[in-house]
């Protein structure tokens, strides 16, 4: 399935210059990752993509399907930046939720909430209430959450941050498994040492418009020339944004 955002352009306040501007991307196959500074409009973009918001202009699909029909929303899931804990709801029901918004039976919910979780190794917190775990945890809750309905396109806003070391290592596998089961996925970070060497493609925003999109091995060629390999992927990031007078 192809996710295809095609000439958009969005602003939060009208009379104020857009956000996103005449923007166009196609969301690769594997794992897809998304950089550009503080307010380069990441957050905005995935939220396009998820159809949490809508263009101003300019159209979002998913092959010939529209986003705001209730199949697009059923294939892409999104895990937001901030992972809102609802206190009277256990972990379980949290994932629960989710699932159940995005089209699964109560019993399909409640039983893929326990499979998710499990991915994400928090099965011994399963009865707890959401408001008593860490920030870490709950972004945790949040990609289990981004998991629950197998859905074939994922879209994940900073899914790393705060996360430990070795919970890093989980993610990573997690993403790993679903790219090879043909699962397309774009991710925010700003962490583009750790996660460049794992994604197929980079995506680069500044100021609400596209200043990179290609395969990583393009993206790590803006690196100068004698970086070494640990280092290329931040060297490159900062020789892009140069490049186009960024103010980062
Ligand atoms: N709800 C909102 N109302 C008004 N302006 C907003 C809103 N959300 C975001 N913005 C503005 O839109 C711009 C892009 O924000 P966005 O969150 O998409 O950037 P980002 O690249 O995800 O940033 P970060 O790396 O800090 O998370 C910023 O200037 C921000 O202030």
């Amino acid at each position: 399935m192809t996710l295809r955002i095609t000439s958009c352009t969005y602003a939060y306040r009208r009379r104020r210059p857009p956000v996103i501007a005449d923007l166009t991307y196609e969301l690769a196959g594997g794992l897809s990752i998304l950089l550009g500074p503080n307010g380069a409009g990441k957050s905005t973009l995935l939220k396009l993509a998820a159809s949490v918001l809508h263009p101003k202009s300019g159209s979002v699909t998913l092959d010939s399907l529209g986003s705001r029909t209730r199949e697009f929303r059923k294939a892409v899931a999104w895990m937001p930046q901030e992972i809102a804990s609802l206190p009277s709801l256990t972990v379980r029901e949290w994932v629960a939720y989710v699932g159940w918004l995005k089209g699964l039976s109560k019993a399909e919910a409640w039983q893929n909430a326990q499979s998710s979780l499990a991915r994400v190794e928090l099965s011994d917190r399963l009865d707890m209430k959401t408001s008593s775990l860490s920030g870490g945890q709950m972004r945790r809750v949040g990609l289990a959450g981004a998991l629950v309905h197998s859905a074939r396109i994922l879209l994940l806003d900073e899914p790393t941050a705060g996360l430990d070391p070795h919970q890093r290592r989980v993610f990573r596998d997690i993403v790993g498994n679903l790219g090879a089961d043909g699962v397309r996925i774009l991710l925010s970070t700003h962490d583009v040492a750790d996660l460049a060497e794992e994604a197929d493609h980079v995506t680069v925003l500044n100021d609400g418009s596209m200043i990179h999109d290609g395969p990583t091995r393009s993206f790590l060629s803006h690196a100068p020339t004698g970086f070494d390999a640990a280092r290329a992927p931040e060297a490159a990031y900062s020789a892009l944004l140069a490049h186009h007078g960024a103010d980062f």
